[in-house]
């Protein structure tokens, strides 16, 4: 099995300095790129990610046709900042009303697709601390250049900052604990992905659309395995980006967010018919908060929920596109 995964890695790995971006512009042709950021109270870092692909990859070069901020519930600055830096703002409740609202990145995502035009689109964090546009271009330069991709992933050094100390390499927690281990265990063909929870990746709509999105944290997990399943491993590739620094979250979100993980592994097992549906775990865990003075135990629901591919959508697939109109 990990034969397979070598040939892949040899195939199928670049770094994003082969893909210089004026390289990357060329290949463009008649290809229409959006660039989305899902943000939640990201006042900090989204206006500076914005600035920088409006000049970099808008104004300088002509790569970018669309770049959209998805407002995910925030309830800071973040749809100003986005706005005032040049980026259409979209509240993530507005597209596809009739689909009921949810919270979480992944439906933040999903919606993001229903609103853009973009027959590529590339996904980024908005809590990148030291954002490069070569995060887009080197997630778009195998895409645009070879038409057997239709999947990039991006992959990184993690350092894990707190205050003023950075220790290399010790970032991605639930990635190293969790996502890892169980994609070895589970679907060894992926294991060739160095950050499998990524939040920067770049896909054609045409196959994007034909997949499910979980709306939470799970929503990378499910989309890795699903693209597995739907055009194989060899349509995936992934781009080395160099070193990613973000806002780390406490370690009991990322206890909820490593259930969230969990749970997105276990709808596919069953969905392949791996584990009986019969089984289905818990959807609750109970925690021992690890900061704050009340340390009693908390209880949160890990339940994992699932927007349909788009393309069984009538208004998407219809072309009812809804604008950004506040929520
Ligand atoms: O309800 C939410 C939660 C987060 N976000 C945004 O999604 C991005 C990533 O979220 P974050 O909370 O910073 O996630 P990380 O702790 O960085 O988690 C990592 O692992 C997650 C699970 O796979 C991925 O979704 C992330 O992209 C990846 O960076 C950020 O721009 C957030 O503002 C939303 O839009 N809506
Ligand atoms: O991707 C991950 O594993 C989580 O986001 C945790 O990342 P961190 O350990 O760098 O905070």
């Amino acid at each position: 099995m990990f034969a397979e995964v070598g040939r892949w890695l040899e195939a199928r790995t670049s770094l994003s300095g082969d893909w210089p971006p004026e390289a990357v512009t060329a290949a463009k042709g008649d290809h229409r790129v959006s660039v989305v950021l899902p943000a939640r109270n990201e006042e900090s870092t989204v206006g500076k990610i914005v600035g920088r692909i409006r000049r970099d990859l808008q104004e300088r070069l002509p790569l970018v046709d669309e770049l959209v901020v998805v407002d995910s519930h925030s309830h800071d600055a973040t749809a100003r900042r986005a706005a005032d830096a040049g980026a259409r703002v979209v509240f993530q409740n507005a597209p596809l009303p009739g689909y009921g609202a949810m919270t979480g990145k992944g439906d933040a995502l999903w919606k993001a697709l229903a609103v853009t035009t973009g027959d590529v689109v590339v996904f980024v964090d908005a809590d990148l601390r030291d954002f490069s546009s070569r995060f887009v271009t080197g997630l778009l330069g195998p895409l645009l250049s070879d038409p057997s991709v239709a999947y990039v992933k991006g992959c990184y050094d993690r350092p894990l900052t707190e205050g003023a100390v950075s220790r290399p390499h010790a970032g991605g927690r639930v990635t190293e604990l969790v996502a890892r281990p169980l994609i070895n265990l589970h679907w060894p063909e992926l294991a060739g992905f160095r950050q499998p929870l990524a939040g920067e990746y770049a896909g054609r709509r045409a196959t994007l659309e034909r997949i499910p999105f979980v709306t939470g944290y799970g929503v990378e997990l499910g989309l890795l395995i699903d693209l597995l399943g739907l055009v194989g491993l060899d349509a995936l590739a992934q781009v080395d980006l160099g070193v990613r620094a973000h806002s780390h979250q406490t370690l009991d979100a990322l206890g909820q967010m490593a259930a969230h993980i969990m749970l997105t592994a276990w709808t596919r097992l069953e969905r392949q018919g791996r584990v009986p549906a019969s089984a289905l775990p818990y959807h609750e865990i109970l925690q021992f908060p690890t900061a704050g003075d009340d340390r009693r135990p908390r209880v949160s629901d890990v339940s994992v929920h699932e927007r349909p591919p788009l393309i069984t959508v009538p208004e998407y697939v219809e072309g009812l596109r809804p604008g950004p109109e506040p929520e």
